[in-house]
């Protein structure tokens, strides 16, 4: 099973103080899957993906990629290892251009050097609809470009394992279209993507197995659907959460006001 997992959750468990962000938590993700988690606020899963970029180290437990242990791995060698990430505030060097933010993260990422990370740039910027503001300075993007340029640095790096962190918080609707495209296209190419959203209809259009997370702890696994009806995600997460956009979550909402 370690083996051929991409990426191995093996009884993680964490702790800040009195608040357990993971609690033996086990977790497994096939090579080219696109998963995604949804959680109340709180319940672990930043937390989650800094301990798989090795941001974070969990107080017991176990962190496999690709069937190597990296537990004690640190953050820059998983980055080259093939684990890419996003941050829930996008941290782009804000001086140099949307071109050379992608480059940076070729050569420290991907280890790509000369025309090699030029060009493995250009296609990111391609990939992520970018290409048009190569040239300008990461400072001026409204957040949509933002948010893609978070995409695009962590694709630079070369990753075979996507983590992306509330990348369609704060954006219109036809914005979050568009980012749903991108992760879609991404993900056709093989690349594995584990998606933490808020926006679960953006998570229901590109993935195919979901996650909810609530105590540190997995409650619900499986096909999106069917994980937004279990009882224990719609009263844990769904009863006082976030809009997710979901017709029937709507339908719910009228029901219980009846
Ligand atoms: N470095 C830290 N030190 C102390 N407490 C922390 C730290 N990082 C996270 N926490 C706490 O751990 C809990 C889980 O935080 P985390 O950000 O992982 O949750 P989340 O599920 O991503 O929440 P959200 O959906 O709001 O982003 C929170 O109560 C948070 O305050």
């Amino acid at each position: 099973m370690t083996e051929q997992a991409l990426l191995h959750l093996d009884g993680i468990t964490k702790r800040f103080g009195r608040v357990t962000v993971a609690k033996d938590l086990t977790l497994s993700v096939r090579p080219g899957e696109a998963l995604g988690i949804v959680g109340p606020n709180g319940a672990g899963k930043s937390s989650l993906f800094a301990m798989i970029s090795g941001d974070l180290r969990p107080d017991s437990g176990a962190v496999w990629f690709q069937g190597r242990k990296v537990t004690d791995v640190p953050p820059h060698a998983r980055t080259r290892a093939g684990i890419g990430r996003t941050y829930q505030v996008p941290r782009p060097f804000e001086h140099l251009t949307v071109f050379e933010n992608v480059l940076v993260c070729a050569h420290q990422g991907a280890a790509l050097k000369g025309r090699q990370a030029w060009t493995h740039a250009m296609e990111v910027l391609e990939r992520t609809g970018l290409a048009e503001l190569a040239n300008t300075p990461a400072g001026r993007l409204a957040l949509l470009q933002r948010k893609r340029l978070e995409v695009a640095r962590a694709l630079g790096t070369g990753p075979r394992l996507l983590l992306l962190d509330e990348v369609a918080g704060g954006l219109t609707e036809p914005e979050v279209l568009e980012l749903v495209e991108v992760v879609k296209q991404l993900h056709a190419e093989g690349l594995g993507i584990v998606w933490i959203e808020h926006v679960v209809h953006a998570l229901v259009e590109a993935v195919g197995r979901m996650v909810c997370l609530a105590g540190g702890d997995v409650i619900a696994d499986g096909e999106p659907m069917g994980v937004l009806a279990d009882p224990k995600v719609r009263e844990l997460y769904l009863g006082g959460g976030p809009e997710t956009g979901l017709a029937d979550e709507e339908d719910r909402t009228d029901e219980e006001g009846a």
